[in-house]
């Protein structure tokens, strides 16, 4: 049996606009009413999983939410038509209409924590979409993620789909973003890493004191509990809260591990040598590398700004790694330096290539937060729904799809315009088709 990661990820959706929701993230408040290019995201998205496929990975698409989100305009009282609810908002409670225009589900790290079936004891594949409590504009996706996942991975003898976990801060989730996994080979049983900012039961508990820690202890332990995760195979790390409170929000702006490597910066957590030697342990005997980087090399902010972290480390089918960076990471001398560095620090790490996401980074999404990782056997691929992996004919189709529907230019007045509406409703409507999800949106009920 064949073992591959796939990657899936977050088609960006028509709407994608900038209007600065994410307290916290650094990018998405400097760049807070800037005008958008939906169309150049979303390509330059496709461009980037159409790379990872052209190197031979198993890469997938998932679907965008249905925005602006009528269903939540009307849930918290707006009436009439469609126009009139989108008007009322917009004149009443622009905020609330900004947050119900998001296009955040593009970044797949945040749809959900994945386990693989060679972690949990029933020997299923675990998704349990997040609840993102911590953002409005973010609490309203669970639902929705978790219909194009059970669309996406459709078939209930490789895949288990569970519920959000409860809406309340103290079960604060950000999926993936706060999650890796460690292993040798990926069909074997690997070692989980949840990574959270606070402990909800214990104020006493080091949290920050400027900005929000999104991911809570609690929401942790809850998803290994429902993935049945064996607490051998198993750590929790505490986030350090002074970064956080430096703009690292995920700690997948600050961390990243596949397979062997663990690449994070020396200041991402707390008690550090005892959770490294507590990995060590539990990951037996396997050569096991720790990448760490020192603050004299990189510093908090060029971490930050540059997504140093957010980069994505595959392994390719030759068994080497490669480091997928944004461009950013290329005009940041430190950083630049410091890639040009790791290739030769004789670990897997030996390639570092670049792509150009600028419109997903100017609201604090990198590579990372673009993709949801998903290690599956060949079986399980076999039984994704196959209309969702990345092909020179999909690649092709959405191209198309998004240059007959996209907008090259959004500002934040736009998104009360009921054209805007049409134009997004009738791209989804086409896309489900094209991917054969079914009807996975409120407005197709
Ligand atoms: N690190 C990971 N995995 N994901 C990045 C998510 C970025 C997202 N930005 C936003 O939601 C900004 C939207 C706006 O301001 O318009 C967020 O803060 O949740």
């Amino acid at each position: 049996m064949k073992h591959f990661e796939a990657n899936f990820d977050g088609l960006v959706g028509p709407t994608h606009n900038y209007a600065g929701l994410s307290f916290g993230n650094v990018a998405s408040l400097s760049n807070a009413a800037a005008v958008s290019n939906p169309k150049a995201a979303a390509k330059q998205g496709l461009q980037k999983a159409k790379a990872l496929a052209d190197m031979g990975m198993v890469q997938g698409m998932l679907a965008p939410q249905e925005r602006p989100d009528l269903h939540t305009l009307r849930r918290i009282g707006f009436t009439g038509s469609d126009a009139e609810v989108l008007n009322k908002a917009a004149k009443q409670a622009p905020a609330l209409l900004r947050a119900c225009c998001s296009a955040s589900s593009m970044w797949t790290a945040n749809a959900a924590t994945v386990s693989p079936s060679a972690d949990c004891a029933d020997g299923k594949l675990h998704f349990t979409p997040a609840n993102l409590v911590d953002k409005l504009h973010r609490s309203i996706e669970p639902v929705t993620t978790g219909n194009i996942l059970a669309a996406t991975f459709n078939n209930e003898k490789h895949f288990s789909h569970h519920q959000h976990l409860p809406e309340h801060a103290s079960f604060g989730d950000e999926g993936a973003a706060n999650h890796t996994r460690l292993c040798n080979e990926y069909g074997n049983k690997g070692l989980e890493l949840f990574v959270y900012g606070q402990e909800a039961t214990n104020p006493a508990a080091p949290k920050p004191s400027k900005y929000p820690a999104r991911q809570t202890l609690e929401a942790s332990q809850a998803i290994a509990r429902l993935h049945k995760l064996d607490d051998d195979n198993t750590v929790y790390i505490s986030q350090n809260p002074d970064v956080i409170d430096q703009g690292v929000f995920h700690n997948d702006v600050i961390a990243v591990g596949n397979q062997n490597v663990l690449f994070y910066h020396q200041q991402a957590f707390l008690n550090t040598q005892h959770k490294l030697d507590e990995i060590k342990r539990k990951f037996g005997s396997s050569e096991l590398h720790f990448i760490e980087v020192p603050t004299d090399k990189v510093g908090i902010q060029d971490a930050v700004k540059s997504y140093l972290f957010n980069t994505q480390i595959i392994t390719l089918p030759s068994g080497e790694m490669a480091i997928i960076a944004p461009t950013n990471c290329q005009e940041n001398e430190a950083v630049h330096a410091y890639l040009q560095e790791v290739v030769t620090l004789g670990t897997p790490i030996k390639q570092v290539h670049y792509f150009d996401v600028k419109q997903s980074m100017q609201n604090g999404g990198g590579p990372a937060c673009l993709r949801l990782r998903v290690a599956m056997n060949d079986t399980e691929v076999a039984a994704v729904n196959q209309h969702t992996l990345m092909n020179d004919v999909l690649f092709s189709e959405l191209n198309n799809w998004v240059d007959k529907h996209y907008r090259d230019r959004l500002s934040v007045d736009d998104l009360a315009d009921p054209q805007v509406l049409i134009e997004s409703r009738t791209a989804l409507d086409e896309l489900t088709q094209l991917m054969q999800l079914g009807s996975v949106y409120q407005f197709q009920k």
